[in-house]
């Protein structure tokens, strides 16, 4: 929470004013029943008009300043409030941007994007009230019950007694009140899930006609939501009414033994109005603070979720003596590699060692969960081994700034992800200054400039929801055209052409050629890895064998079974 809340000293003076225009106000409000005290004992009372006249005409005045006062308070709030939600989605969003790939296993997405939208607003919405009546109405309880007895010490006996009665009543249904949206917001998360779920299968929900069933797995987490919210809104909405009948019950009283006090000369008309006048801003200042606590307890579980994220120690980081002076030759060496994902216990990838000479190309090749993508992720650091070296021209990743070494590697991820927006201005995300030209040679030996030109637009053909959709192996050769256009020194492909035909997987390797660079290609296909210059075998995490096809087919017991099964008995 304090960490979060530090990112507001930057803001000091905004507040500080936020806070004297809400005494301002605080002040008005405090005086005015003696004012109205005033006006009736000693103007209405004693028939001297120019007193109410005169102390009207203050109550009036004052009543303005203290309008204007709420106006400048409410506007400093709002400022204050807005700039800081701001500037703490800003950094998250910073933050966000340095987590490594163990980072974004602890924070799952939608669990990030509800921490920068809806937390950020809970956090938001109490620095405003902070600012606007978070502190007025606990000083106008307290304030209150003083200034009734600078009044009348009796009467204001009533209303000191009557206070911490509802204070105690307030705080014994918060606590009843809180509980009960702890379970509303379990229920939202529920919701969200199942919606979350939903959304993202709605091909696969369709194909396999799941409709209703989703339909009746939705509408039993809404009705859960629905009942929970309605049973601690109940609640909630029984406090004000509730408080209204114990001050109407305290008034009553007051103005029982006004009626004896003033009949007996120990109080006057004015006295009496003014301590019911006291008492019903007391319970006003009361019922908001109800609303003031309620938001308080949200915002401290949202503030606790925020600080999460951003006390996150990014794990991959530049170490201080990190060089940017790297050959940029392209060779890749691991030297007794060793590898587990920080959420499991498992080694994935078990003493690799290796070594990829500038320009060559290496298929790695092995049956599923045996490591593959896991082993290319190293290259470009987006996890660390746990044992062992992973280097890149003779010097530990580890030891190589991460803009340098990203800068040399084009890393194309199983899972193709394009972005809204034009074809062009995808494959440009692999280099922001490309040219036209060179766009399209990218695209050219990606083998997707043919597809590209059928369409009307061509380069310019927006993709993604606004525009067309793509199939799965035209958004393979877009991604790799987008990693082509950066030059990279080293590419790694992750089963980047598994949606070709052997044809155009063919030429595409081929056209890769034409960039000298070192190219890790991981592969199901022994058609693809032919096309290497290695191959690597991998086996539960182990580098079982390398060698080109020949040399593997000798020496490689398993290898000679995967060509087996996919080219029949012959080998080839
Ligand atoms: N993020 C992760 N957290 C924990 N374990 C993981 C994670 N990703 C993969 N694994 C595990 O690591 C092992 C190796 O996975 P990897 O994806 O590297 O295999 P692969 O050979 O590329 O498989 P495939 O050919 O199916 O893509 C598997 O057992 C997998 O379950």
């Amino acid at each position: 929470m304090q960490q979060v809340l530090s990112y507001l000293k930057s803001y000091r003076k905004w507040m500080i004013a936020a806070w004297l225009l809400m005494f301002i106000e605080l002040i008005v409000e405090l005086w005015q029943p003696l004012l109205m005290e005033k006006i009736i004992d000693n103007g209405v009372m004693a028939k001297n008009f120019s007193v109410v006249w005169t102390w009207g005409a203050v109550m009036l005045g004052t009543s303005l300043l203290a309008f204007a006062s709420g106006i400048a308070n409410s506007f400093a709030a709002a400022y204050v409030g807005q700039e800081y939600g701001f500037l703490l989605r800003k950094r998250l969003f910073e933050k966000i941007q340095s987590f490594s790939f163990a980072d974004f296993e602890r924070f799952p997405t939608a669990s990030l994007i509800t921490r920068m939208t809806n937390d950020v607003t809970q956090i938001q919405n109490m620095v405003f009230m902070s600012l606007r009546i978070a502190l007025r109405a606990p000083l106008l309880v307290l304030f209150g019950v003083v200034m009734s007895f600078a009044v009348h010490v009796q009467l204001a006996l009533v209303c000191a007694v009557t206070v911490p009665l509802l204070v105690a009543f307030l705080l014994w249904m918060m606590t009843k009140a809180a509980a009960s949206f702890s379970i509303v917001q379990q229920a939202l998360d529920r919701v969200n899930r199942v919606m979350r779920e939903n959304l993202a299968g709605m091909r696969l929900i369709k194909a396999w006609m799941r409709g209703t069933y989703e339909q009746k797995r939705f509408m039993k987490e809404n009705e859960a939501l629905m009942e929970r919210t309605i049973s601690a809104l109940r609640l909630v909405e029984t406090i004000t009414p509730a408080l209204l009948l114990m001050m109407n019950v305290a008034v009553i009283i007051i103005l029982f033994i006004g009626r004896v006090d003033v009949q007996s000369g120990s109080a006057t008309a004015g006295q009496v109005v003014a301590i019911v006048n006291y008492t019903t801003r007391i319970t006003a200042a009361l019922s908001m603070f109800t609303f003031i606590t309620m938001a308080f307890s949200r915002a401290k579980a949202s503030a606790e979720r925020v600080a999460d994220v951003l006390r996150v120690n990014v794990d991959v980081e530049d170490a201080q003596q990190a060089t940017d002076k790297v050959s940029g030759q392209g060779e890749v060496r691991f030297e007794h590699v060793s590898f587990r994902y920080p959420n499991s216990r498992a080694l994935v990838l078990k003493d690799i060692s290796f070594v990829v000479h500038p320009h060559e190309t290496v298929a790695i090749l092995g049956a599923t969960g045996s490591g593959k993508s896991s082993l290319l992720q190293l290259i470009p650091r987006l996890y660390d081994p746990v044992a062992g070296r992973v280097m890149i021209d003779g010097v530990d990743v580890r030891h190589i700034k991460q803009e340098q070494l990203r800068a040399f590697i084009r890393f194309v991820p199983q899972e193709v992800l394009l972005f809204s927006g034009t074809i062009a201005e995808n494959i440009r995300f692999g280099n922001e200054h490309a040219s036209m030209e060179e766009i399209i040679q990218a695209a050219k030996h990606a083998q997707i400039h043919d597809t590209i030109m059928k369409f009307p637009d061509g380069y310019d053909t927006v993709i993604g929801q606004r525009g067309v959709n793509l199939s799965g192996g035209q958004k393979q050769r877009l991604s790799i055209a987008r990693a082509l256009v950066g030059m990279p020194k080293i590419l790694l492909l992750d089963d980047s052409t598994s949606a070709l035909d052997l044809k155009t997987e063919a030429k595409l390797l081929r056209a890769l050629k034409a960039y000298t660079c070192t190219t890790l290609i991981v592969t199901q296909k022994i058609q693809t890895a032919m096309e290497a210059d290695t191959i690597f075998l991998l086996d539960d995490g182990k580098l079982l064998a390398k060698g080109s096809h020949d040399e593997l087919l000798e020496k490689s017991e398993i290898y000679r079974k995967i060509v087996e099964s996919q080219f029949g008995k012959k080998g080839t």
